[in-house]
């Protein structure tokens, strides 16, 4: 017998939700999946009413429906935002030629005005350039490093506000992953934020963090969106690929593995004061040190909270306390 929807217990449902499991019929599909991504938006405050925003449109799927989905957020919510499609052209043939055509139709539908940037009219090198003369196997690290400043001057010329970018979920993760088997920690809450702000570039967010890959490709097929779904030819990131093939198999034991490794980066903090590791604002050895350079090591080995026991230490000297140090100045 086929199942109702979870959400509306009235219709039939057409899809089994990959992030909760829940059956869900089309229309609160769409409901739930927008709604989502509105409260990230409005929680993380991403933007402000009057920004020009540019959105990074590759014309593959997660970026496809990021643009489908900002405008009818920005209609449906009046956030005031001017859109914008930003393309760059990495000058690969036979990859982002085709897939700039499925921008224009986008930028043709859905009535948002669209930038093309290129590598070739920015650096004087086209990728299909660069990879016949650095070979197949470095040749992402160009590509990466130029496509973040290629957008920034694309965002300069649109005189944009701020860059959306498609990343999700699952990207996140596979980036948290990547980064704690690198043992690079210092990145990992780096990596999971939902914006960043490099000096000089334009601030930047990720409205589909904590929206699952799946999703993303169902409500591009149940909406039939127009995208383009050709792997890069030149990307065979192989350390990325076995990150993604684990990630896909946790999430089909527990699908939650993918925002708990998404938390887990966010969870990471590095030490105000020295910059280690910590699971506090300050690393357990920066309270050690600040009791024994306090003449009080026993407050910082106590079983008070860390919290507590920086407070403590932090607090101004009690009279009684203070009295050996007020001695020896006077005598
Ligand atoms: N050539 C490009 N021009 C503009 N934005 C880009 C370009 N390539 C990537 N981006 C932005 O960076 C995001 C992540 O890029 P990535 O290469 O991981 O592609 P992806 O996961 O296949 O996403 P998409 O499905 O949107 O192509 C994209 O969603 C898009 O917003």
């Amino acid at each position: 017998m086929a199942k109702s929807c979870a959400a509306c217990t009235t219709a039939r449902a057409v899809l089994r939700r990959p992030k909760t499991g829940e059956p869900y019929c089309r229309e609160c599909f769409f409901a739930a999946f927008e709604n989502e991504v509105h409260q990230t938006i409005v929680e993380n405050r991403l933007f402000k009413r009057g920004d020009r925003v540019a959105i990074g449109a590759s014309g593959g799927k997660d970026s496809t429906v990021l643009a489908s989905i900002m405008k009818t957020l920005n209609d449906r919510h009046d956030y005031g935002l001017d859109l914008f499609l930003l393309s760059v052209d990495e000058g690969i043939s036979g990859y982002r030629d085709d897939s700039l055509e499925t921008v224009k139709a986008n930028r043709d539908e859905y009535g948002i005005p669209l930038k093309i940037v290129s590598y070739a009219e920015l650096y004087g090198w086209s990728m299909d350039q660069i990879v016949e003369t650095v070979g197949r196997k470095n040749n992402c690290t160009f590509c990466g490093v130029f496509r973040r400043q290629a957008l920034d001057r694309g965002a300069a010329l649109l005189k944009a506000d701020h860059i959306v970018t498609g990343h999700n979920a699952d990207d996140i993760a596979e980036t948290v992953l990547m980064n704690l088997l690198r043992g690079d920690t210092p990145r990992l809450q780096r990596c999971a934020a939902i914006a960043t702000t490099a000096d000089e570039s334009v601030p930047r967010s990720k409205p589909f963090k904590y929206t699952y890959e799946k999703e993303i490709v169902m409500y591009a097929y149940f909406k039939k969106l127009l995208y383009f779904s050709t792997e890069c030819i030149y990307s065979p990131n192989a350390y990325r690929g076995y990150a993604r093939t684990f990630l896909k198999d946790l999430e089909a034991v527990r699908p939650r593995a993918i925002l708990d490794i998404i938390h887990s980066g966010e969870a990471y903090e590095a030490c105000t004061r020295c910059g280690y590791m910590a699971s506090h604002t300050v690393c357990k050895a920066c309270v050690l040190l600040e009791g024994l350079n306090k003449g009080q090591p026993k407050l910082s080995v106590g079983g008070a909270s860390q919290r507590r026991q920086l407070a403590a230490l932090e607090a101004p000297a009690s009279p009684a306390r203070a009295t050996p140090a007020a001695g020896a100045s006077a005598s």
